[in-house]
């Protein structure tokens, strides 16, 4: 049974038991580019208070780097070094896991951050935005198997086209040594209250081609959090992640050990929390992360 945190004290008793918080981005901290409100003073509030804070998110759309930028744009204060997208999360897998030959390259169908990404760890990839929309049979027949293709990945990409889908099905499906990975899999993407196709959507239109699984790298799967337990050594049981879906954000945090705050700012409603037919249970919730800010001052 989840415990709402809704007085003074749960809160300061919330706090005071983890060093580091783990944040979800899209629906935590914002909607798009609007802050949901009061969660500037929450994350000035636990920086004062001593206490750890990663923002850990699936949106692939940006680097980094870009992250800081829209932080600063919003308000808050990040350095890169708080920040793991899943777009960094596919760069230190093909670099550190599968040790990616610098002779092949990475098919992306996906946004800037995935591409900046790559570049920071020079591992050579396409650009996506040379794969135009307009397309007819003979500009299909034209893609070929390429062998200098080592993976494809698969991020949120809003121009998504037809050419995209052939070429990533005709790189795969011609050479099972193709990795096929996936900067996460979330079905929906949460945007001002309301929800729209996410990368799931995507990842799964190739999976439907080419009968492959993907190596799924953002959360809910653990290849994520090793490498974060791993650049930050956290001690998991001092640690809470955050966030506003239950098969993602939860999943992750209750598999990986942590504990879990669920906030109600995104795409997990209070309904589908108390629903039976889902097995996911956070330990915490709250109407918002700004919540929080019911904390005392008092030992700062
Ligand atoms: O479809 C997606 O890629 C996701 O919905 C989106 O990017 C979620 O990001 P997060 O909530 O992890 O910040």
């Amino acid at each position: 049974m989840a415990t709402k945190l809704t007085t003074r004290e749960a809160v300061n008793a919330f706090i005071d038991r983890h060093d580091t918080f783990l944040f979800d981005c899209d629906g935590v901290l914002w909607y798009g580019h609007t802050l949901i409100p009061g969660v500037d003073k929450t994350l000035e509030l636990l920086r004062r208070k001593g206490k750890r804070i990663l923002f850990v998110t699936n949106n692939s759309t940006q680097s980094r780097q870009a992250y800081t930028k829209k932080f600063e744009k919003l308000g808050l204060s990040a350095s890169e070094n708080e920040i793991f997208g899943s777009s960094y999360a596919a760069a230190v897998y093909l670099q550190k896991v599968v040790d990616f030959p610098a002779d092949k390259q990475v098919y992306v169908i996906g946004q800037a951050g995935i591409c900046d990404e790559l570049d920071a760890a020079s591992i050579r990839h396409n650009n996506p935005a040379d794969d135009s929309s307009t397309i007819d049979w003979e500009g299909v027949e034209a893609i070929t198997p390429d062998p200098n293709i080592g993976a494809v990945l698969v991020g949120f990409d809003m121009e998504i086209n037809y050419r995209k889908l052939a070429k990533a099905y005709v790189y795969l499906a011609s050479n099972p040594g193709c990795l096929f990975l996936a900067t996460n899999d979330d079905a929906s993407f949460p945007h001002h209250g309301r929800t729209f196709p996410g990368t799931g959507s995507m990842v799964a239109a190739i999976k439907g081609c080419t009968g492959r699984e993907p190596r799924v790298l953002g959360k809910p799967h653990q290849t994520m959090l090793d490498c974060i337990v791993a650049k930050y050594d956290l001690d998991r049981t001092r640690t809470c992640m955050v966030g506003d879906r239950l098969n993602t954000d939860i999943q992750f945090g209750v598999q990986g050990g942590m504990s879990t705050l669920l906030v109600l700012t995104g795409v997990t409603s209070e309904q589908e929390l108390h629903d039976a037919r889902h097995n996911i249970t956070p330990e915490y919730y709250a109407d918002s992360l700004a919540t929080l800010n019911m904390a005392d001052t008092a030992d700062e």
